[in-house]
């Protein structure tokens, strides 16, 4: 399992650079992201938040976690003007939860883990988190579209959740 960075990690606010070749080495981070995502009951999760700061997004919204997607250097462009709010969460800032406003239909067009080529439309769930995970490459966490003092509340919430899990490793 990867460790994943917590807010407010100034290294979670690098920009992913593009992915020039699948090698080896992405294959293995792209499993390795899988297991880190399912383990921390994630429906998503950005290279950037397991310190790689490569444009790499992995996603598996089913039932069964058994159909985990694989997005490379990921584009993603709003099909409609119209936003609407959706109580999101991140695993870069544990037991924190607040309404984001995001287009609901968006294209994406990336790369599958073999290099084939994606280019589909999705709404709802699958829009918003792929516009999550975005946000991650570019450096930008969910937190940063909410109030000042929502941030702070935020930064406060972590740090006592980081405590609390430290605590219980030791046990
Ligand atoms: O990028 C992450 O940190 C994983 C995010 C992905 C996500 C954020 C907002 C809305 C949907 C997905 C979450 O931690 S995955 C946990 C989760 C699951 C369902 C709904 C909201 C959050
Ligand atoms: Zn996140």
């Amino acid at each position: 399992l990867l460790p994943i960075l917590n807010y407010p990690d100034p290294r979670l606010r690098t920009i992913a650079t593009p992915v020039k070749k699948i090698t080896d080495d992405i294959k293995t981070l792209i499993t390795d992201m899988i297991d880190t995502m399912y383990d921390a009951q994630g429906i998503g999760l950005a290279a950037s938040q397991v310190d790689q700061h490569i444009q790499l997004i992995v996603m598996d919204l089913s039932e069964d976690k058994d159909t985990p997607m694989v997005f490379i250097n990921p584009k993603v462009t709003p099909l409609v003007e119209e936003k609407q709010p959706y109580e999101e969460g991140c695993l870069s800032v544990p037991d924190v939860y607040d309404k984001v406003d995001r287009p609901n239909k968006v294209r994406i067009e990336a790369l599958d883990e073999n290099g084939k080529e994606i280019d589909k439309e999705v709404e709802g769930l699958l829009a918003v988190c792929i516009q999550h995970e975005m946000d991650h490459l570019n450096g930008v966490i969910f937190v940063d579209y909410l109030s000042k003092l929502k941030q702070t509340r935020a930064r406060d919430k972590v740090r006592k959740v980081i405590k609390i899990r430290e605590k219980q490793e030791q046990d």
